[in-house]
């Protein structure tokens, strides 16, 4: 059994839904998240850290609805990971690491420091007196106090450049946690998933093995963002004039039909009725012209 699932689960801001009924198991080998900005990956991160109940559908911890949990076992088993920004300025990173752990093991600070590959005499220091790289394996060593089963990591090294991200990703790679990843950046994907959802308009339009989407996408959309993003170790965004975004900024998602026709090349009439999500070739894809789309 997996340890959290997502069954049919529309999440919204008021009245107003903006993911739409998605399932979402999260399997072993770690699973990614993709979609550009406002896709919803960081809405449907925060229903599955407890933090946004679902209008409808619901989020399975084991064998019970977060609802009905032990929420001390699921803050234990489930753990965020955020970006270095979510550290304290004022408090000695040491200390906030310290906080994290129970009060009888505080003296495992300098333990997890290491873990993290961070030399236990930087808990002296504050936030600022560290590199991005630094604040983030903070965060990590945090997110690692209590043993969690899995980690939640929204976007853990868009802020870095790209060898002290590629290092970062080596460390998430290393621990023995679960993870649910959630990025605009398929190679980060590539790197430490295994299985991947791609979401576009708060829907997931295709999810499968993370190499399969890569190298033979189903959904124009992938499609659009494996040919956007940066790959790890190339040339940075501007450097390369991509911008890891699929690029097609100027249309908005349509409200009918596929939510990606406005944008998408292949557009045909039978787009504008929903498509839905079907098994194709061992993954699955929300579109009805998916075998028409290039092989490649
Ligand atoms: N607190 C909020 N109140 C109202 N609407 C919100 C709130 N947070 C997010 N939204 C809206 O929900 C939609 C999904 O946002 P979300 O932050 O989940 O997207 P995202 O894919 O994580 O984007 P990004 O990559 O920019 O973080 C967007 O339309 C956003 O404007």
């Amino acid at each position: 059994m997996t340890l959290l699932r997502a069954e049919g689960v529309t999440l919204g801001y008021g009245r107003r839904p903006v993911v739409h009924d998605v399932s979402l198991d999260i399997t072993e080998g770690g699973v990614g998240l993709i979609g550009e900005s406002g896709s919803g990956k960081t809405t449907l991160a925060r229903a599955f850290l407890g933090l946004l109940t679902p209008i409808s559908g619901n989020i399975w911890y084991g064998d019970q609805t977060l609802k009905k949990a032990d929420l001390r076992a699921f803050r234990k088993d489930v753990q965020p990971v955020f970006q270095a920004e979510s550290l304290d300025p004022r408090m000695r990173v040491g200390r906030s690491v310290a906080e994290a752990l129970p009060r009888h093991a505080r003296h495992r600070v300098a333990e997890l420091l290491e873990q993290v590959g961070l030399d236990p005499a930087l808990a002296a220091r504050r936030p600022h007196e560290l590199s991005g790289g630094q604040r983030q394996r903070v965060v990590i060593a945090r997110a690692l106090a209590v043993g969690p089963r899995l980690l939640i990591l929204d976007e853990p090294t868009s802020a870095l450049d790209v060898t002290v991200q590629a290092r970062i990703l080596d460390l998430l790679a290393g621990l023995d946690t679960e993870r649910l990843l959630i990025t605009h950046n398929l190679a980060v994907v590539e790197r430490l998933c295994r299985t991947s959802y791609v979401l576009f308009a708060g829907r997931v339009v295709e999810s499968g093995p993370t190499g399969d989407l890569l190298a033979k996408p189903a959904h124009p959309y992938t499609r659009a963002l494996r040919d956007a993003v940066p790959k790890l170790g190339g040339p940075p965004p501007e450097a390369s004039g991509r911008t890891g975004r699929t690029g097609h900024t100027e249309a908005v998602p349509a409200t009918t039909g596929c939510p990606y026709r406005l944008r998408c090349p292949l557009a045909a009439p039978v787009c504008e009725q929903p498509p839905p999500l079907r098994e194709l070739g061992g993954r699955r894809v929300a579109c009805h012209r998916a075998e028409d789309a290039p092989v490649s």
